[in-house]
């Protein structure tokens, strides 16, 4: 509730849940996986309840029915056991004691037809109207359905491979975990577990990171012969995921990022990968140095396009917040530019589908800013992408591609050049 209600991501609010704070490990990660399935079936869980649900409960009664229709129709769960389990949920609080009953007769009926009705309800009902509508137009109608598939999966865990180790490299960790390379430095592996426990988690060998995340730090090193020494700016840099990528090229990197919360990880994780970076706690907006020979801005934004491990993010923003964000973008790349020597390139990024957040914050970027002009990328070395992923020279990945092997998040991904 706190996530749709208040537009707090699930991770935040599971970790400042004190029931959910008290459990065992193994409850803490099953409260968590029927919290993502709510989330990743909202369409289908509301299908299922529809005919059995004439008047709307309260939304803590709704909540409860969600969780137990996530746990009898997707979860491998026993029926018998998740619909007890939720009477008895609804017993234990006077103000949902009296729809104890109620619930009891509304899950025996789902135990009955909720599979059925939830077959037939197409994944893309999972998604939210108005951010169908917007990808439906943006990206055409069967890239959408294709779309709408990859939430209803479980997401793969993608890892980035250090380039220092000589210890445990991608072919190492390859063997020792059954893991599949894909792109430049990823390791594909089977499903999200217990990353600590993953060989090489303790030497720093590697950090979790999806594939098309990968793809901004790699095409801005594409820009340069020789990466050792050369300054880059990592002007939004926690937790630090391409930070560690810019540093294991051996390029000197300035992270600045305004969040204390999220710059702490990106400390540890260069701790535990034993790589160099400069850190710094400042609103990018204020941050003042000597012009770098590279800028990446890895913007924030709505993040929907990593809604394939993060399933609440269609659920906590709305077109308030694409216009928010849109503000601040805006704000954001002028302000890397000025941080850009001359004849230096400057890369923008965002992990939204949203198309607001993509080509729109560049185009009128460049109009504004003529001593800066677009670097067309048309392929990526090593990924197979549809040609149309490079219209207008700029990198638009969506969860659909890759289908076969897992699918990657939607990133859109412009390079940029000041004149020399
Ligand atoms: C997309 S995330 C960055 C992910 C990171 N680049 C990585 O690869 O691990 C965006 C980051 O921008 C930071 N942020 C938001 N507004 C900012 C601002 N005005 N100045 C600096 N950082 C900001 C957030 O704290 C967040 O860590």
């Amino acid at each position: 509730m706190d996530v749709t209600a208040n537009g707090r991501a699930l991770e935040l609010a599971l970790a400042e849940t004190p029931d959910y704070n008290s459990l065992e490990a193994r409850d803490r990660a099953f409260a968590r996986a029927i919290a993502a399935t709510v989330f990743r079936r909202s369409g289908q869980i509301k299908a299922v309840l529809k005919p059995l649900v004439r008047k709307a409960p309260t939304a803590p009664v709704k909540a409860v029915l969600q969780t137990a229709v996530a746990q009898i129709v997707f979860m491998d769960v026993s029926p018998h056991a998740a619909v007890s389990e939720t009477v008895d949920v609804l017993k234990s609080s006077k103000s949902t004691l009296g729809f104890a009953n109620f619930a009891n007769a509304v899950l025996r009926r789902v135990v009955e037809q909720g599979k059925h009705t939830a077959a037939a309800t197409p994944p893309k009902a999972n998604i939210p109207g108005w951010i169908r509508g917007e990808w439906e137009r943006a990206y055409g109608k069967i890239p959408m359905t294709k779309i709408a598939v990859q939430l209803i999966k479980d997401p793969v865990l993608d890892v980035s491979v250090s380039h220092t180790h000589a210890g445990l490299g991608r072919q190492d960790m390859a063997e020792a975990t059954g893991g599949t390379p894909i792109g430049r430095q990823t390791l594909r592996l089977g499903s999200i577990g217990d990353v600590t426990a993953l060989p090489g988690f303790e030497e720093g060998s590697w950090w979790a990171q999806d594939l098309a995340a990968a793809l901004p730090a790699q095409i801005l090193m594409d820009q340069f012969e020789a990466l050792d020494g050369v300054r880059v700016l990592d002007m939004c840099a926690a937790p630090g995921g391409k930070t560690m990528q810019l540093a294991s090229a051996g390029m000197e990197v300035t992270a600045v990022d305004k969040s204390s919360g999220r710059l702490k990880r990106l400390k540890e994780n260069l701790a535990r990968t034993k790589l160099p970076a400069t850190v710094v706690q400042s609103d990018a907006l204020e941050y003042d140095a000597e012009p770098f020979q590279a800028v990446l801005l890895d913007a924030p934004c709505t993040a929907t396009g990593t809604f394939r491990r993060h399933p609440d993010v269609l659920h906590n923003r709305n077109p308030k917040s694409v216009a928010d964000l849109v503000r601040l973008q805006d704000k954001l790349l002028p302000k890397a530019a000025t941080l850009t020597a001359p004849g230096g390139v400057l890369i923008y990024a965002v992990c939204s589908l949203q198309p607001d957040e993509g080509m729109p914050r560049v185009t009128k970027f460049l109009e504004a800013t003529p001593d800066f002009s677009l670097i067309p990328i048309t392929s990526l070395p090593g990924l197979d992408l549809p040609e149309d992923r490079f219209d207008g020279g700029v990198v638009r990945t969506l969860p659909c591609d890759l289908a076969k092997s897992g699918g990657l998040d939607g990133f859109f991904i412009a390079a940029l050049r000041r004149a020399a």
